[in-house]
């Protein structure tokens, strides 16, 4: 997977160099590159803000910087999608994740102050395709730190990235069984900590009753964080038992 991200803070995105993201860069699985957008900017101050036509608080990102540096980073005909954080995008979720996965080429661009002269994402659109997207209904300074989130949720995803492949598949959303169903509690050794014992089912090798004890948890703790997601999961009798407990 090839990654581009433009912002005017490239020091941000040093946590891409580590831990699994960083190995899978190493490897070559991943090919992300940072671009400072303030080398698009021509002036002495190389600005990349103007404030807003209409008046309103804060500054507005110009067009023409963004212009160019997605003109210079995205060659016309090539395979890239757009994907742009902001508070009022469609919401970041993990069948988008899964979405993003299979793409050869995200380019993200990070907005700053009151946002990007929306002319720029008109542009992009005229020659590839372009989302805007949430990680959440809160507002942030920048779309870096969601630009961290949203590339951590995708490459975690791609082949070899994680450890174990099928840790992904367990994931809390992941697709499959448990796909709207948030992840009950995980234990380690050892068996019995400040007199606290691990669930004997989870030591007993009953890889059946295990498997059940474990969806039973999702099921419980979903009900009690997330109701509005059981009706998004396929429930079988078992299911229907344990949620009328
Ligand atoms: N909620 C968000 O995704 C966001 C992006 C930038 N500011 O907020």
């Amino acid at each position: 997977m090839k990654l581009d991200i433009v912002t005017i803070f490239p020091d941000y995105f040093a946590p891409l160099d580590v831990s699994l993201l960083g190995k899978a860069r190493q490897r070559g699985d991943v090919d992300a590159h940072v671009h400072d957008l303030r080398g698009w900017a021509h002036d002495r101050h190389r600005t990349v803000d103007d404030t807003p036509y209409g008046g309103g608080p804060g500054m507005v990102m110009k067009p023409e910087p963004w212009g160019e540096a997605l003109d210079a980073i995205v060659p016309p005909g090539s395979s890239a999608r757009l994907v742009v954080p902001t508070p009022s995008g469609r919401p970041f979720t993990q069948e988008l994740a899964g979405a993003y996965a299979a793409e050869p080429w995200l380019v993200f661009a990070c907005g700053r102050y009151e946002g990007i002269d929306a002319r720029v994402i008109e542009d992009a659109r005229s020659r590839m395709p372009v989302d805007e997207v949430s990680i959440g209904d809160y507002v942030l300074a920048g779309g870096e730190s969601a630009v961290l989130v949203m590339v951590e949720a995708v490459t975690r995803l791609l082949p070899g990235v994680l450890g174990n492949a099928g840790s992904a598949a367990d994931d809390s959303f992941a697709p499959g069984r448990m796909e709207a169903l948030l992840e009950g509690p995980v234990y380690t050794k050892p068996p019995d900590w400040r007199g606290r014992p691990v669930p004997p089912v989870l030591m007993s090798g009953n890889h059946g009753a295990i498997a059940r004890w474990r969806r039973d948890e999702a099921l419980r703790r979903t009900a009690a964080i997330r109701p509005e997601l059981i009706a998004r999961n396929a429930l079988d009798d078992a299911d229907r038992r344990t949620l009328s407990e």
